[in-house]
């Protein structure tokens, strides 16, 4: 489902003497399957939103190469747009002065979503996501919570194939966060949806993730399931602690 061969994706920064090229993302090399669960963990600045960027085609790469769903990202923009799914925990992409009501029905226009097929959707999520107390509220009174539930919800309404998830537990309270776990786990389940999740909550990865791939300084230094990462740090029980030294261990030791 997810397709990615030595990508890499550098920029040119500063001006003069001070220009310099920083390499977000270097020689990237993975393939999810249809149906996985993967979380995708890095420390701030390791990379996790250019590969996200790229795999949605919203950036280019500037090496190697992606499929998202068959489709090259960047080329098929629009057509990718039918079968996948994003979700930035930190900003919303509903409409801010609109009713979360009205918002969705933007989406269906713009996605060109079946009539029956959205209420049918749109029906399910209501209900899944606990939605009808605030339907008719605009986006920009909603609380950070339901806001992140009408974004999910405009990210499914389309039903697609993969589903790309940038934080999207970020400030919630723990009963949310458990609702929003146990919603993803079902979706992932149920439907089949393939899930690509980019959390720093290592709850999320518990809950939720068989396989991880852990970024560092954009290249990819750890592939595998949540047992496989345990045993990179034996006799550490906590996940937090052995992602820790992930982080901090030098190129040397990885
Ligand atoms: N548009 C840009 N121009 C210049 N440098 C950039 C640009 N976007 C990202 N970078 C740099 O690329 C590197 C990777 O950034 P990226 O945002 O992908 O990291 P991240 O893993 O998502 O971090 P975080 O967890 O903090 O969100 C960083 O050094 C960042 O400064």
């Amino acid at each position: 489902m997810i397709e990615v061969d030595g990508a890499g994706r550098s920029f040119t920064v500063g001006r003069g003497r001070a220009r310099r090229t920083v390499h977000a993302v270097r020689e990237l090399s993975f393939t999810v399957a249809a149906g996985e669960f993967v979380g995708y963990l890095g420390p701030n600045g390791a990379g996790k939103s250019t590969t996200i960027k790229m795999l949605t085609g919203i950036l280019a790469p500037t090496s190697g190469r992606l499929r998202v769903a068959g489709l090259d990202p960047t080329r098929r923009r629009t057509a990718l747009a039918r079968r996948i799914g994003v979700v930035f925990g930190q900003r919303t992409t509903l409409w801010w002065d609109l009713p979360l009501k009205d918002s969705f029905e933007l989406v269906r226009l713009l996605y060109k979503v079946d009539r029956n097929d959205f209420r049918r959707r749109l029906d399910e999520l209501t209900e899944l996501l606990d939605l009808a107390a605030f339907m008719r509220t605009p986006v920009r009174q909603l609380s950070l919570g339901q806001r992140m539930r009408g974004d999910v919800t405009a990210a499914l309404l389309h039903d697609p194939a993969v589903l790309v998830l940038d934080e999207p537990t970020i400030g919630l309270d723990v009963v949310s966060k458990a609702a929003m776990r146990e919603f993803l786990g079902r979706l992932n389940a149920e439907r089949g949806t393939t899930v690509l999740l980019t959390t720093h909550d290592l709850g999320d990865i518990e809950k939720l993730c068989r396989r991880v791939m852990l970024i560092h300084h954009g290249r990819l230094g750890f592939d595998g399931t949540l047992e496989d990462l345990r045993a990179t740090t034996p006799g550490e029980d906590s996940l937090e602690d052995v992602v820790t030294r992930l982080y901090t261990a030098s190129p040397a030791d990885r």
